[in-house]
């Protein structure tokens, strides 16, 4: 993450008492994540120190943003460990702090493992399983916003960065996406609200236990195999080489299966869908270091990882 926008304390304590969440005691800006502007927020309520975490969307609109909000709460009603975004008097939660569309959130405990064991990775499939059928009943719809109609878009934009293999890849991977979105199989996909950035950063483990999943500021209706896959390319990988790691691969997916068992189409379309994860995330990566954005603090991703990730994808297919 990064610090874009700058937010004073005094901006900070005045949004938290319209949030009747206390006085505001220490605000801290948080480097992980590069969308928004996150500050860890630390009240005093009743006595005790409370700790929430203040985001300021820096490209998403008051338009989108409402899905987002809105789908947390409602997994966080279904008992999912996810952030419930504090409402105002008026039962608002989406707010503006310095005119940015803002938001308040509980923050959950525990640390990342970017180091997962196969038992860390069943536990992110049985949760990722759950929140795909607790939100079946979200009323609201959004589509994936950094889906395919996005990737058709942003690839012109990153084409003239690229080097001719580079270039090569990323429009015969493209086209490749577009044929499986048009075939039967893929129709018949099931679909709901996915999270869509399930990496090790935005999922939380305290001795062992999954107690926190968040970031849902990618979030849409795609096919939940998409999910998946976006999933099994961040926990079951080697991160230098980019390769497929079975054995965490097959703790995540039977755990996921044993909440919901994957259909037949899932099945076959499994190798096409973790492709399309690692397209998904090399053109943002791309996009992102080409086209940056001027930033207090950042720590940016490398384009290049999910550049190796699809061409292991492509090279050694996996299947189930
Ligand atoms: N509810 C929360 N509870 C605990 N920590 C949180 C919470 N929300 C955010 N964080 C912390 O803030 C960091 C940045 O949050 P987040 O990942 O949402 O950043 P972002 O820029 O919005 O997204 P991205 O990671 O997609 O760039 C996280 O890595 C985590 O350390
Ligand atoms: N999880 C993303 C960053 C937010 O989209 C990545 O690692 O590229």
């Amino acid at each position: 993450m990064a610090v874009y926008t700058e937010v004073s304390f005094d901006e900070a304590r005045e949004l938290l008492r319209q949030l009747n969440l206390g006085e505001l005691t220490a605000l801290r800006g948080i480097e992980g994540g590069i969308e928004n502007t996150n500050y860890f927020v630390t009240t005093e309520q009743d006595g005790r120190p409370a700790d929430y975490v203040l985001t300021l969307f820096e490209r998403l609109t008051s338009e989108q943003l409402p899905f987002y909000l809105h789908l947390m709460k409602h997994l966080a009603q279904h008992g999912l460990p996810v952030p419930d975004p504090a409402a105002n008097r008026d039962g608002d939660i989406l707010h503006t702090v310095q005119g940015k569309p803002a938001a308040v959130v509980n923050r959950l405990r525990g640390h990342s493992e970017l180091a997962p064991t196969p038992a860390h990775c069943a536990a992110v499939g049985a949760t990722l399983a759950r929140m795909h059928l607790a939100a079946r009943d979200f009323a609201q719809h959004q589509p994936n916003l950094r889906g395919l109609p996005w990737w058709n878009q942003t690839v012109p934009v990153v084409l003239p960065h690229l080097s001719t293999s580079q270039a090569a890849l990323i429009q015969s991977e493209l086209a490749y996406q577009n044929h499986v979105a048009a075939s039967s199989a893929y129709a018949a996909l099931p679909r709901g609200p996915v999270h869509a950035d399930l990496f090790r950063d935005n999922v939380l483990f305290e001795t062992g236990v999954l107690t926190g999943v968040f970031d849902f500021y990618f979030a849409g209706v795609d096919s939940w195999l998409f999910d998946l896959a976006v999933c099994l390319n961040d926990w079951c990988i080697d991160v230098q080489a980019g390769t497929h790691d079975a054995a965490r691969a097959a703790s995540l997916l039977a755990a996921y299966a044993a909440v919901r068992p994957l259909t037949a189409a899932e099945r076959q379309l499994l190798p096409a869908m973790l492709r399309a994860g690692a397209l998904r995330f090399w053109i943002s990566r791309l996009w992102d270091q080409h086209l940056p954005r001027e930033a207090a603090i950042l720590k940016a991703h490398d384009p290049s990882h999910f550049e190796r990730v699809l061409r292991e994808r492509t090279r050694h297919p996996v299947t189930l």
